[in-house]
């Protein structure tokens, strides 16, 4: 029979000691202190006493390991068969007095009740002996564990392997696996009860306990609606994001036919594609370099929101003296100085003004295409509408073609302003007439230009030029977001001695403020101060407005762009960053397209269209030639011919050929000074002809990239032979000293006897001592065979040269 001190068994019900003893004095068993040791039957009579709280229960709980053996045959087997066997087969008493203990705490009294005594039946015999002993001692543990909440079992079971522990040191390591044995998955709080009516029910009260201790499931995160990457992710980065193990991850590339690891780079295919499998949303952050100020300026085109009207950018091109001026300064002088009395107009460069309704239209005021092409070569893309002036009494002249062909490479609507209309001997009908030729329809006659018939000095149909000005741009949309910092472009800008660097600047989207941290094409720093069209100190400009701006650390050009940041270290640190990259790039220029490297760039596939300017002595001929050139097509790369003319390569026509990549053909015709100096200065490839197949045949060899290159010899060095050797196979080996440069294993060489050249051909072989080499230098000696000559001679002088590929002219 198990023994057990009074205190253990008084810890055991709860209760003090004292009250223990006082109860085993009333029951006539004689004790002296918290230590004394209780014999069987004295601990089955306090049982009596304190079971008939705990009660009967207990019985149950003693008879749970039996019954689960019994049980198990209508328990779900998986919850109660392991336990159960383990229990009641393998353990000593010891153990299975502790478990009912354990067991018990999980389970309400009622439960335990039903449990049959016919469970201990099927135990084997010393199994049930000792069950008894436990039945007596958990009974009180089941008191306990009434009182507390079902969830707490488990926890709960584990402090109270000491209290257990206690009731002798034997069982103290048997406790332990006892209640290892509870904790198992299935353990305590899985009783085999559940087949037993109150248990059942009871069961179902712990109802959320029970299925979560089974082989626990890992719980997995909640998955994300959207995940965000830059470039790529590795798996582990990705299985971070989505929460999920990366083995899953690995599997599933797996299925998909890539093999990886943990450490794996995904590219963002693959990424989208395990997002996709998961159902999770998949974003690439593109990360922004804000030193290419473009960037900007695209991200300003994609944000329609906050977006309100702006006013339109007009540039004004024609022929000389067709009257772009006139009409510049007309326009200025009636609108600017009526809307803004007393304001005395300053030349900035470009200039507002308010038509009737109130709306605004900003002018760029240098006339002409060549400031208008050289911003657009610069990356500006400014203006919104061009008006085109044609003098009434002149016609069409060559810069009216020019200006079109400018205006056309731009994409920019043009309105056709028929000037000198008070001249007699205006006819706006032969105007018409010859635009028609150059694609400007007028509406009048089917088309879609717009043409309206002003005179710049009387003033006459300017507000209607307005009118139309501000119909094109309403249908164009022209829109930005005042709210943003200012992007925009420079229009012009100087030195001045007294205020350092000014620059016209014209805002294009967002608000200019003064103190604003800028950045300017390479320049950079903050706006000093602002001056308006009309002189006037303002300290804020919206869209499309022109201002006039100092504080910059350096003189921008025409056409850069301006970006303002956030904070100045930023600006200064893209400003500084721009101009040491701007020095680089100066020297590694991108590369206009030439003949040379036009097969190149159309394998890069840079090239869609090979935009060409053609130039002729007669216009016949610029007609035969475009035609021609345009029926070329290789590899899907079209001839664009951008522009045509008689007469000389001009300095605009390089400017266009800049500012749109083009190649200028020459048939007859020079460029002039300038233009040559325009061409060197800007890159662009000038050919010029006197047959006109061998123009066609040019640029389809060099669309197909059958342009031959031309080469010229380079001696690199000279050796002198000092011996010969004849050997069978090899044939003559000449041993020589290197006297000049070097030979080198791939040059040319040839054969010097005597001031006569006697043989040209190749080296066989170049050797140092026994092995070979791809040079020897001057000074050093080598051994040479020359391929298909063994004539060879002691102080016969080798020579070597190589070709050079020459650049074509
Ligand atoms: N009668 C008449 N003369 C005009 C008109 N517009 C301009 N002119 C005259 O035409 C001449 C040339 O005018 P500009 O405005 O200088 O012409 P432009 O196109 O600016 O010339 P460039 O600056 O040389 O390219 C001047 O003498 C003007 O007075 C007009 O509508 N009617």
């Amino acid at each position: 029979m198990t023994k057990i001190r009074v205190h253990e068994y008084a810890k055991q019900i709860d209760k003090s000691s004292k009250e223990v003893i006082e109860q085993l004095t009333k029951l006539n068993v004689e004790v002296t202190n918290h230590m004394s040791t209780l014999e069987g039957d004295a601990v089955q009579k306090l049982d009596g006493i304190y079971k008939k709280t705990a009660g009967q229960p207990n019985k149950v709980v003693q008879a749970k390991p039996q019954a689960q053996t019994t049980s198990n045959q209508s328990k779900p087997s998986g919850q109660s068969q392991s336990r159960p066997a383990s229990q009641s087969q393998s353990r000593p008493t010891g153990q299975s007095q502790s478990r009912p203990a354990s067991q018990s705490q999980s389970r309400p009294t009622g439960q335990s009740q039903s449990r049959p005594a016919s469970q201990s039946q099927s135990r084997p015999t010393g199994q049930s002996q000792s069950r008894p002993a436990s039945q007596t001692q958990s009974r009180p543990t089941t008191g306990q564990s009434q009182s507390r909440p079902s969830g707490q079992n488990q926890g709960q079971s584990k402090p109270a392997t000491p209290s257990t522990a206690t009731q002798g040191t034997n069982s103290q390591p048997k406790e332990k696996k006892v209640f290892t044995n509870n904790a198992r998955p299935g353990g305590n709080s899985r009783p085999g009860g559940q087949n037993r009516p109150g248990q059942r029910f009871q069961k179902r009260r712990k109802g959320p306990t029970t299925p979560v201790q089974p082989p626990v499931p890992r719980k997995e995160r909640e998955l994300p609606a959207k995940i965000t990457f830059t470039e790529s992710l590795t798996v582990i980065e990705l299985s971070k994001k989505i929460g999920r193990e990366p083995a899953e991850i690995i599997k599933k590339l797996f299925l998909l036919g890539v093999m990886s690891t943990i450490n794996q780079v995904l590219d963002k295919d693959a990424i989208e594609l395990i997002c996709a499998d998961y159902g999770v949303e998949v974003e690439e952050e593109i990360k922004i370099d804000i030193t290419d100020l473009d960037v900007f300026f695209e991200s300003a085109e994609g944000n329609p929101e906050d977006s309100e009207e702006r006013p339109p950018v007009v540039t004004i091109m024609g022929h000389v003296d067709h009257g772009k001026t006139t009409l510049l300064d007309s326009i200025r002088n009636t609108k600017v100085t009526a809307g803004e009395a007393g304001g005395i107009t300053q030349h900035i460069g470009a200039y507002q003004v308010v038509v009737e309704n109130g709306k605004k239209i900003t002018f760029l005021d240098t006339p002409g295409h060549a400031a208008f092409t050289t911003m657009r070569a610069r990356g500006a893309k400014v203006t919104d509408v061009t008006i085109l002036v044609v003098a009434a009494d002149d016609g069409v002249m060559p810069q009216t073609v020019e200006a079109i062909n400018h205006a056309k490479a731009a994409e920019v609507p043009i309105i056709v302003a028929v000037n000198k209309m008070d001249k007699p001997s205006a006819n706006p009908d032969k105007v018409m007439q010859e635009l028609t030729e150059h694609g400007l329809v007028s509406e009048a006659w089917g088309g879609e230009t717009i043409f309206v018939p002003i005179s710049a000095l009387t003033g006459d149909g300017i507000d209607n030029l307005l009118e139309m000005v501000l119909l094109v741009s309403e249908v164009a949309e022209l829109k930005a977001n005042p709210k943003r910092l200012a992007i925009g472009s420079v229009i012009e800008a100087q030195l001045d001695k007294g205020k350092g660097s000014v620059a016209t600047l014209l805002v294009q989207d967002g608000t200019l403020r003064v103190g604003d941290p800028i950045v300017v094409g390479h320049s950079f720093g903050r706006v000093r101060a602002m001056i308006n069209d009309l002189g006037r100190r303002v300290k804020e400009a919206g869209p499309s407005t022109p201002v006039e701006i100092t504080g910059l650390n350096e003189v921008p050009k025409a056409g850069d762009r301006f970006v303002v940041f956030e904070d100045e270290k930023t600006a200064r640190q893209v400003g500084e960053s721009r101009a040491s990259e701007a020095q680089v790039n100066q020297r590694s220029e991108k590369t206009r397209v030439t003949l040379d490297n036009l097969f190149d760039q159309m394998k890069q596939g840079e090239m869609k269209e090979l935009n060409i300017i053609v130039k002729a002595d007669v216009q016949g001929t610029v007609e035969a030639m475009a035609s021609s050139l345009m029926k070329i097509e290789v590899e899907g790369v079209n001839v664009r011919i951008i522009h045509t003319g008689a007469g000389a390569i001009t300095e605009s026509d390089i400017s266009l050929a800049a500012a749109s990549n083009a190649i200028v053909i020459g048939f007859n015709v020079r460029p002039d000074l300038n233009a040559k100096r325009a061409a060197e200065e800007d890159g662009v490839d000038i050919r010029l002809h006197k047959i006109i197949y061998k123009v066609i045949e040019e640029i389809e060899f060099a669309m197909k990239g059958l342009l031959d290159p031309e080469y010229q010899e380079k001696i690199i060095g000279q050796a002198e032979v000092r011996e010969t050797f004849k050997v069978s196979k090899v044939g003559t080996i000449a041993g020589s000293y290197v006297t000049e440069g070097k030979l080198a294993r791939d040059s040319g060489v040839r054969v010097i006897r005597d001031s006569i050249v006697i043989f040209e051909g190749e080296l066989d072989t170049l050797k140092r001592f026994k092995d070979d080499a791809k040079e020897v230098a001057k000074g050093y000696e080598c051994g040479l065979t020359i391929k298909n000559f063994n004539e060879i001679k002691e102080g016969d002088i080798v020579e070597a040269f190589i070709m050079e590929e020459i650049k074509r002219k």
